[in-house]
């Protein structure tokens, strides 16, 4: 590893320290080193607070000058909530600036960089940019296409059961494994099931950790069959959205307005189409999206081509069963050629459980 990447690798390090606090924005850390020490740490915590690099120059000091910035994300050129960082670094009397990656915001790429060099800054990018990209995949998407990163998760059996033939459920994966959806769960700002889901299970989808931030719990139900008694309509830890159809039973609709729960008629007559509900949650600036199933709901995101990132939870079971529902149902693929495939895999031992990471191919 070089100097270069051991001080980059500090600075993601710090930025993912933030996941799940800085939504909308991205995670970007920042250090600063002058002959051969760190003289500034910086991260960004919270939208609309100071950006990474301010963090780090104000740590710093006057030790910045002559000194080199190492930061995740191209400094930024517009007047945010603490003025372009790329002005703060030149202020500062920062010599050499080691970039990761450029920002993905096409309305700004490039332009921090430019303040950079014409200010006599010798300028590298590229160090670790792979690791800073895939790190920022939520904001690297919402800020190009407005619509939410989108994460299908599922916890089953080895061969994909989520449930028993008889509709048990509780529980599939160790306690390890269901503690790791919480904490992945406190990384979304939205989670999503369908409305088999709330009536078989009736979940509470929070995000049961210290300090846990609860997604926003968005269920689709094209006929408004939700019970009023559910704990996502009843339980007031969460906001609860429901996406439904426009042939729902109006009366349902006011019933559950009056109790706190916004309703969404989308345009389908009979059914809730997945591209109308990441549109509608792009809008409310909701970035990520937790798919938590059941399979239909899974199927029909992956079949249009929605989902970004699979995770899987396989518990070392066997269910079996020809009834026993699957993590994705639907039509399912004709051939072979029409499979999804999943690239940059990855697996992971949570106790005896694994838990499989994967990105499928957009045709
Ligand atoms: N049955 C299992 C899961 N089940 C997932 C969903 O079907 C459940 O309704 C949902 O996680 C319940 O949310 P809660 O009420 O907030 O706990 N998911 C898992 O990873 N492992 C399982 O063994």
């Amino acid at each position: 590893m070089t100097n270069q990447e051991f001080y980059m690798k500090l600075a993601l390090q710090n930025a993912r320290a933030q996941k799940g606090q800085t939504d909308p924005n991205p995670l970007v850390g920042s250090v600063i080193v002058n002959e051969g020490r760190i003289v500034g740490i910086g991260a960004h915590l919270k939208a609309g607070e100071p950006h990474a690099e301010i963090h780090a120059l104000r740590m710093a000091g006057d030790k910045a000058i002559g000194g080199t910035i190492y930061v995740t994300l191209e400094p930024c050129s517009y007047h945010g909530g603490t003025g372009p960082c790329a002005e703060a670094i030149v202020q500062a009397g920062i010599k050499n600036a080691v970039i990761a990656t450029l920002d993905p915001n096409p309305l700004v790429s490039g332009k921090g960089i430019e303040i950079l060099e014409e200010a006599g800054i010798n300028v590298q990018i590229g160090i670790c940019e792979e690791e800073s990209r895939r790190m920022n995949e939520v904001f690297n998407k919402f800020i190009v296409t407005k619509r939410p990163f989108v994460t299908m998760k599922a916890g089953s059996s080895l061969d994909g059961k989520i449930a028993t033939h008889t509709m048990e459920s509780k529980w599939i994966t160790s306690d390890e494994s269901r503690h790791d959806v919480h904490l992945l769960r406190n990384e979304y700002m939205a989670i999503l099931v369908g409305i088999n889901t709330v009536i078989r299970d009736n979940p509470a989808l929070t995000a049961r950790i210290p300090n846990g931030r609860n997604p926003v719990r968005v269920v689709l139900d094209s006929s408004l069959r939700i019970p009023l008694d559910s704990i996502v309509v009843t339980d007031g830890l969460a906001e609860t959205w429901i996406f439904t159809s426009q042939s729902a039973d109006r009366e349902k609709e006011n019933m559950l307005q009056s109790m706190g729960i916004e309703v969404f008629r989308t345009q389908g007559e009979n059914k809730v189409d997945p591209s109308d509900v990441l549109e509608i949650l792009g809008e409310r600036d909701i970035s990520s999206l937790l798919l938590e199933g059941g399979g239909t709901v899974h199927a029909s995101f992956l079949e249009r081509g929605l989902v970004d990132k699979v995770v899987l939870y396989f518990a070392p079971k066997l269910i079996g069963g020809q009834s026993a529902p699957t993590f994705l149902e639907g039509a399912g693929a004709e051939t072979m050629k029409d499979v999804v495939d999943l690239v940059d895999t990855e697996i992971v031992k949570i106790g005896n459980d694994f838990k499989f990471i994967g990105y499928p191919v957009i045709k």
